[in-house]
């Protein structure tokens, strides 16, 4: 089948990679020309505008849209004015799902279809598949199914779920989940999880890295909360090994435990890393959703909540309580103790 892919960053360049090696021709663009070049070497067929794109896709037209989140909707305005009716834009990135709705009005207008599509496996996509959660008509996603089928990981040697009635795309790594928006929705509530069990991983990762507590206590000096019960924490545990061992048959052996083993025996301290946990925008608005359904989504707030407190989001906050301490009780900020305990009030009156 033929596809335009409009972005090769690393996601839209494994994308059409994977297409070619099953046999789709892909007709590529992007800002960057040496990415063009790159691909067209693989032999994908370079364009050079969006209009020569438009020109080198045989009707009904495919065109896949792998931009940054900011170049979305000049990109879909861009195509709204070189494509045709029954023309199909398919938003492969991270895009708000009440974007999706929009667009796909703004295009219907025009008889051109919007499908929006969740795509997960990030840079090991090229050779595992991608998981994808699509949103759209059904005639166009139906049409798109050997593209879908070719991206997606396939069952591979994953066992059939048990009791689960054989068939459906599912169990092939892809899922039409019904309308415009319900692909990227899916998508954005998958990754409201994604922080949350990254989120879990680390602070238990944590825990087990500071159960050494109890042997940090003679150099946390009188100003300092003690800790109150440091024989119990005597313990100088590998959590490089943990990781890896809980790959290994654990109740939480997934890929985050994975990917976290390779990072952890990569650089044991992480010490390449500042901890300032960015995010794009999918857990506020997985957020906004469960606060609008009213739904409680206690780890995922809470996960979202840790991201901004790691970029010092807390740091005015946390000086207006210290203030307030201050204030009605005279207490004092306690210094950092490197390696020691955290500064709990557990035997502070
Ligand atoms: O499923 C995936 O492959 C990832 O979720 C992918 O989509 C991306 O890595 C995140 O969007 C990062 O999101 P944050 O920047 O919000 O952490």
């Amino acid at each position: 089948m033929q596809l335009g892919m409009i972005g090769l960053g690393r996601m839209g360049a494994n994308l059409v990679r994977r297409l070619m090696r099953a046999g789709h021709e892909c007709v590529v663009w992007d800002v960057n020309a040496d990415a063009i070049a790159a691909l067209a070497a693989e032999g994908a067929v370079a364009a050079t505008s969006l209009e020569d794109l438009a020109a080198r896709l045989t009707g009904p037209r495919n065109i896949w849209v792998m931009v940054p989140a900011g170049y979305v909707q000049s990109t879909v305005d861009g195509l709204a004015e070189v494509l045709s009716p029954d023309d199909a834009v398919i938003d492969g990135g991270n895009s708000y799902y009440r974007d999706d709705i929009a667009r796909a009005a703004q295009l219907r207008e025009k008889g051109i279809h919007y499908v929006d599509c969740g795509t997960s496996g990030g840079v090991w996509g090229l050779d595992r598949g991608y998981c994808l959660m699509i949103g759209g008509e059904d005639e166009v996603v139906a049409r798109l199914d050997p593209i879908w089928r070719t991206i997606a990981p396939g069952a591979g040697d994953a066992e059939p779920t048990p009791g689960r009635h054989p068939g459906g795309t599912a169990q092939e790594g892809y899922l039409h989940c019904g309308p415009n928006g319900a692909g990227h929705f899916v998508k954005m509530v998958h990754n409201g999880i994604e922080y949350g069990v990254m989120a879990a991983i680390a602070e238990g990762l944590s825990i087990i890295r500071h159960a050494d507590a109890g042997l940090h206590t003679q150099e946390i000096d009188a100003e300092t909360t003690p800790l109150r019960d440091p024989q119990f924490y005597q313990y100088e545990i590998d959590i490089a090994e943990v990781a890896e061992v809980w790959r290994r048959g654990s109740v939480i052996g997934s890929w985050l435990m994975d990917l976290t083993a390779a990072a952890l025996a990569a650089d044991p301290d992480l010490s390449s890393f500042g901890g300032r946990v960015s995010d794009s925008g999918e857990g506020r608005w997985t957020v906004i959703a469960a606060v609008e359904e009213g739904v409680p989504a206690n780890v995922i707030q809470a996960a979202l909540n840790a991201r901004f407190s790691s970029r010092d989001l807390n740091e005015f906050q946390d000086k207006v309580q210290s203030a307030q301490r201050s204030q009605f009780g005279g207490h004092a900020e306690k210094p950092i103790v490197e390696g020691g305990a955290a500064d709990a009030a557990a035997t502070a009156p």
